[in-house]
C-alpha cells in the first residue's frame, strides 16, 4: 500500500509529537508500506518520513512553488513532485494513496483530513482513514464530529471508514485489514 500521511509542519514540537511521527513512519515501512506526503523535512511530516526511510521504506513528496519559495527544507524523497498550489498538491497526494493517516496538526492538517473523509462520504473516494491521536490531541475533533452525526446536522457516520488509535501498529494493522 502507499500511504498518505498529514500532520504539523511546525518547528519546535514537543517530543511526544515528534518521536509518535517517526514511529509511525517506522512501522509503516516495517510492514512494506510507501509513503506520500506534503515533501518538507519540518515538523511531525519530516519525522514520518524519516521513520518510514530508516527502514529502508519509499517516500514521495509534493511540495509546492510557493511553499519552496518559502526556503523549506525538502526531504530527500525518492520521487518528489512539484505542483503549483496547496489545492493541487492536495489532489494530487490524494490520487497517489490508498489509505490515509493524520497525525497532529494545525490548519492545514485540519483541512487534509476533512477533505479526504468529505470525499469518501460523497462517494467520491473509497478509501480508510486512520487518526493517530497523540496524548489525546484528537479528544475534541472526535467529541465534535461525533455531536454532528448524534444531531443529525452529519447525515451519514463518520467512523464509517476512519477510526481513530493511540498507537501505530494496531492503526496499521487496520489500514490492512
Ligand atoms: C509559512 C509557513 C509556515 C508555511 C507552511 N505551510 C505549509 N508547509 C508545509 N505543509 C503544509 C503547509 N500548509 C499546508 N500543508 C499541508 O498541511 C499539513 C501541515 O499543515 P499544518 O502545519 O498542520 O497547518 C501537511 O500535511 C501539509 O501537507
Amino acid at each position: 500500500m502507499r500511504v498518505c500521511v498529514f500532520g504539523s509542519s511546525s518547528l519546535n514540537l514537543d517530543a511526544v509529537y515528534v518521536d509518535a511521527a517517526f514511529e509511525l513512519g517506522r512501522t509503516l515501512a516495517k510492514h512494506g508500506h510507501g509513503m506520500v506526503f506534503g515533501g518538507y523535512d519540518v515538523g511531525l511530516m519530516g519525522a514520518v518520513a524519516h521513520g518510514v526511510a530508516a527502514e529502508g521504506g519509499n517516500v514521495i513528496g509534493v511540495v509546492t512553488e510557493g511553499l519552496n519559495q518559502k526556503g523549506r527544507d525538502i526531504f530527500p524523497c525518492e520521487e518528489l513532485i512539484c505542483e503549483s498550489d496547496l489545492a493541487t498538491r492536495k489532489t494530487r497526494m490524494i490520487e497517489l494513496a490508498d489509505a490515509f493517516v493524520t497525525m497532529p496538526g494545525g490548519l492545514g492538517t485540519f483541512d487534509e483530513f476533512f477533505v479526504v473523509v468529505s470525499q469518501v462520504k460523497a462517494g467520491e473516494l473509497d478509501a480508510k482513514s486512520a487518526i493517530l491521536n497523540v496524548g489525546g490531541y484528537f479528544d475534541p475533533m472526535v467529541e465534535m464530529l461525533d455531536r454532528a452525526c448524534e444531531t443529525g446536522l452529519n447525515s451519514t457516520d463518520w467512523r464509517r471508514d476512519c477510526e481513530v488509535f493511540n498507537a501505530p501498529e494496531p492503526l496499521v494493522e487496520w489500514l490492512e485489514g
